[in-house]
């Protein structure tokens, strides 16, 4: 079980497992744009005869491919997006991958791990939860292009086996993922035209899927190929030059693909194996993490506001696996601890009929649901951590989670006050600035030296992917809040538009500690529009 927070893990458990969320705004469901896996006619950046599941699995596929696994090198670590332009990657299938997958770009999310969860949600979407590929999150990501080494489909058996064998897969193993990944999508003649020169569908970027399931992750692709019935260009298109599926279907004389053919189950264990193996062939000096899984408890959104009166209002919401409790029969308790360690008085956890959440596609997750508490703590006593205690009214049982044992923290040492922070939009000489205004709470200021507001923006603007700098803003103190030991800060930042509304981090510094609130959503901070 996972201890709460966890930089490392906190952001992309919630990517992966909390697609359908009441907190996000839909377009924050990256899931969604692979849903059924059909192709995005009318979708932005997308035209009719492509698929983003198809494109993301391609994507992942393209970016490993310049893998050396003897030297340790390369793999995925999002160096395709530097690599665009090269022959070997024809078509719009990165860019739009970048565009769509890099939308949860964040110091937290690595653009490779966000390819990595493409491709596990691109498969788990099209095949309808058949195959959930484990997802290990601690991708790096490239700095500049790597080596050239995607296979192209002009190139014959050898040179084809011997850059498989370059990226860890042997002979059968490079028979199983080509058709893994030619179960979905097509050859778009738009791109390759000397593969499907005679356009058979204008409109649709003049594709011919690989097989008749185009949307479906199934091992039609082995079927029709063994069947002698195969659509596939790549197998039995006019120009031979290019039927690499047909020579490396072949390889071994057609043993795997017939097996594939002969099996569903078999074509879906030995895809989801090497699917995982590619996603995580990664750079030696990379260590990915365990396999994630969804914390069963989970904080979101604790927030804290000062009262006229010498207490805080003290709020936020706890997100359970729904099999965990039981909508209508258990009790949710939040056991407050004070700063100094004294137990505070409970309060129950409310639920929401509205507020559940849930992943896209079948078998990807659990369902959870919020629970949403506040209470009025005396400034005093202040807030330091809480437990949770799910109570079965029926049987009376009861289960604590501890957190590891110290409770989930939530902490008034510093806190960002939304009722008093907005954002807005301002325009100065014609150029237009967004501006993030933050007012924090700080307990015993005198302890710190600097209270800055730090908002992560890319270092390099014109890069398709640059490492993240810590664009900070130095805090003012404002006042300090009568009977309480806690003083108002403020500051504001400010971004040109278009803004990279990155989550912001509040830390104070001292000499005997820092403190701070990390990863705050722009999505609290009040709108002004002016
Ligand atoms: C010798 C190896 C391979 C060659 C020569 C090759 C070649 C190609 C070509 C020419 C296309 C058409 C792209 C387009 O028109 O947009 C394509 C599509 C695709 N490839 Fe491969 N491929 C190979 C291996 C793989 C592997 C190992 C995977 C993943 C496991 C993969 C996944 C895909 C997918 C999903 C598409 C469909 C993309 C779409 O519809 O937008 N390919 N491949």
């Amino acid at each position: 079980e996972y201890v709460w927070p966890d930089e490392q893990i906190d952001e992309l458990e919630r990517l992966l497992f909390e697609q359908d969320s009441p907190f996000d705004p839909p377009g924050g469901n990256i899931a969604s744009f692979v849903s059924g896996c059909t192709g995005f006619a009318g979708g932005p950046g997308g035209s009719g005869g492509r698929s983003f599941g198809a494109e993301w699995l391609r994507n992942a596929y393209h970016d490993m491919s310049t893998a050396d696994v003897t030297a340790g090198t390369g793999g995925l670590d999002a160096s395709i997006v530097f690599e665009m332009d090269r022959p070997e990657n024809v078509g719009q299938a990165f860019s739009e991958s970048l565009s769509f997958l890099g939308a949860a770009y964040t110091t937290r999310s690595s653009m490779s791990d966000m390819f990595a969860m493409g491709a596990v949600m691109a498969v788990g979407q099209c095949s309808n939860g058949n195959i959930i590929i484990p997802f290990r999150a601690g991708r790096v990501d490239a700095t500049g292009p790597g080596p050239s080494g995607v296979p192209q489909p002009q190139e014959d058996l050898a040179t084809h086996t011997a850059t498989f064998a370059k990226q860890g897969f042997n002979v059968s193993e490079m028979i199983t993922l080509v058709a893994c990944g030619h179960t979905i999508g097509g050859v778009h003649g738009v791109d390759f035209p000397e593969i499907v020169p005679n356009p058979p569908n204008t409109g649709t970027d003049n594709t011919v899927t690989f097989d008749a399931t185009t949307n479906d992750f199934d091992n039609s692709v082995a079927k029709q190929f063994v069947a002698n019935v195969s659509q596939n260009p790549l197998a039995f298109g006019q120009n031979e030059t290019t039927r690499s599926d047909f020579r490396i279907f072949n390889a071994d004389g057609g043993k795997v693909i017939s097996q594939m053919a002969e099996s569903e189950n078999y074509f879906l264990s030995t895809c989801n194996a090497l699917l995982e193996r590619m996603i995580n062939t990664v750079p030696r000096s990379v260590k990915l993490t365990d396999i994630l899984h969804p914390y069963t408890v989970k904080p979101r959104n604790l927030f804290i506001t000062p009262n006229a009166d010498g207490t805080v209002f003290a709020t936020g919401f706890i997100r359970i696996i729904n099999t965990t409790v039981d909508a209508t029969k258990s009790q949710v308790l939040i056991h407050p601890t004070s700063r100094s360690g004294k137990l505070l008085p409970v309060t129950t956890g409310i639920r929401n009929n509205r507020l559940t959440a849930s992943c896209s596609y079948p078998n990807c997750g659990p369902d959870f649901i919020y629970y949403q508490f506040n209470t009025t703590i005396s400034a005093k006593d202040g807030i330091s951590s809480f437990t949770v205690e799910i109570v079965d009214d029926a049987s009376g049982k009861t289960i604590v989670y501890e957190n590891g044992g110290s409770g989930f923290p939530f902490s008034d040492a510093i806190q960002p006050v939304f009722s008093l922070s907005n954002q807005s939009v301002i325009t100065v000489d014609k150029v237009d600035y967004t501006q993030l205004n933050i007012t924090a709470l700080v307990l015993n200021a005198e302890d710190f030296s600097d209270v800055s507001l730090i908002v992560p923006q890319p270092l390099n603007t014109t890069a398709p992917l640059s490492p993240w700098i810590q664009d900070k803003v130095k805090m003012k103190p404002l006042n300090k809040i009568p009977g309480t030991e806690y003083t108002l800060y403020s500051g504001t930042w400010q971004g040109k538009v278009p803004t990279n509304t990155h989550p912001f981090d509040i830390v104070a510094t001292g000499q005997k500690s820092t403190v701070s609130s990390l990863f705050n959503t722009w999505d609290n901070v009040p709108q002004i529009f002016n």
